[in-house]
């Protein structure tokens, strides 16, 4: 068994986070984005490439094979430019293209001038797995196709141009059936591969979704509305804390079936009523948050003025009955430079007294430019 001590485990840590900074830049706390670890990938090849081909241009250039090394070196260059082009432009596609295209173009003509004593086409086998993930399966396939008819021209017949390599007919057809095979693996595992990424990204939508929906009013939830309060925009906005009064006694007299028939109307009438104007969450039990996107006090309170009337106009048919309540709010406004919690404090300082006053009304919290102030 290895055992590292911890200086070793540090030097390799500090290894592995320098590798990480190269390859995956300021990415690395995204890798389940589709396209960053697509984005990243792609470096990766790259990055390969760049090794493989500068190398081997080094070694063509010693054995004085000019053509061969100024190829390689060049494609290496390219591929440098594709690495700096996914970090300035993100688009990993182009810098895709930029990899693939000459990545054919090379193999062929290995296969074709035979490369260093007939070896070339020892490196082709390494196109469908890359074909297929930097293409796609489709583009992938059909790409590959076509190389599959260029390189068996190119094996059957290259000795009849100039400068082409002479394949025995046996190892020419060897050489086309084990590629074909690879080409056949790699597009069935890279099917599998990317159904079974379409099925994780659908269900990781799913979960993200229940993770933020409220079950019952299918509006967000506590979690979710934090996430809206928590996203910094350039202007004041209001927040409406809200909670249905007397509520308990619903829950009491028709049962909690009939309280939850009950929530879940207010929460039609708030999202109905405030529209596009805000956000409308369920904050918890019988209570509602609404993040206006106005910046202006007078709308707040005419949004809240609203609500208070849209819900006592709400009768929610139970049996021979109609539900019915009030609700009250408390206004608290949100800088983008104040902290969440803080906000809905005085929000739930307003809703209270609120109640206090009466119920079926709104306060707007008092105090919070106070709290502002260094003194
Ligand atoms: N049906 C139902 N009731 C809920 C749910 N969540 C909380 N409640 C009930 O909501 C009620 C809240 O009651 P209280 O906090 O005493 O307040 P209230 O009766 O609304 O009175 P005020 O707020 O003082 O006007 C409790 O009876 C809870 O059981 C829910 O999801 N469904």
């Amino acid at each position: 068994m290895i055992h590292f001590n911890r200086k070793e485990s540090n030097i390799f840590n500090s290894f592995k986070k320098k590798v990480r900074r190269l390859v995956y830049g300021e990415a690395n706390s995204d890798l389940l984005n589709n396209n960053v670890r697509r984005m990243l990938i792609t470096s990766l090849f790259c990055l390969v490439g760049i090794f493989f081909t500068g190398l081997l241009g080094i070694v063509a250039l010693i054995k004085g094979d000019w053509l061969l090394s100024f190829i390689l070196l060049f494609i290496s260059c390219l591929y440098f430019f594709a690495v700096l082009f996914i970090r300035w432009a993100t688009n990993y596609q182009l810098a895709g293209k930029l990899f693939i295209y000459p990545l054919y173009a090379l193999m062929l003509y290995l296969v074709y001038t035979g490369g260093v004593s007939g070896t070339g086409h020892v490196w082709i086998f390494c196109v469908p797995a890359v074909s297929l993930f930097l293409q796609g399966l489709r583009r992938g396939v059909k790409e590959l196709c076509v190389f599959s008819l260029l390189l068996g021209v190119i094996l059957f017949f290259a000795d009849d141009f100039r400068g082409g390599h002479d394949y025995d007919d046996v190892i020419a057809s060897r050489i086309m059936y084990s590629f074909l095979v690879v080409v056949a693996l790699s597009t069935i595992y890279e099917y599998s591969m990317s159904h079974y990424n379409k099925m994780l990204r659908e269900s990781s939508y799913l979960l993200e979704k229940k993770a933020i929906t409220d079950e019952l009013t299918k509006l967000l939830n506590r979690y979710g509305m934090y996430e809206k309060l928590e996203t910094s925009v350039s202007g004041r906005r209001h927040i409406l804390l809200m909670d249905i009064d007397h509520f308990k006694q619903i829950n009491d007299i028709y049962g909690h079936d009939a309280g939850d028939v009950y929530l879940e109307k207010v929460a039609q009438v708030l999202t109905s009523t405030i529209g596009p104007e805000g956000v409308v969450a369920r904050w918890g039990g019988e209570e509602f948050l609404v993040l206006l996107s106005t910046s202006s006090i007078d709308e707040a309170k005419h949004w809240a003025r609203r609500v208070c009337s849209d819900v006592c106009k709400l009768n929610v048919p139970h049996k021979r009955d109609l539900l019915q309540a009030s609700i009250s709010i408390g206004i608290s406004k949100l800088e983008p430079d104040d902290m969440v919690h803080d906000s809905i404090s005085y929000a739930d300082a307003a809703l209270y007294k609120a109640k206090r006053e009466g119920r079926n009304r709104y306060v707007v919290a008092t105090g919070q430019d106070e709290s502002r102030r260094p003194w």
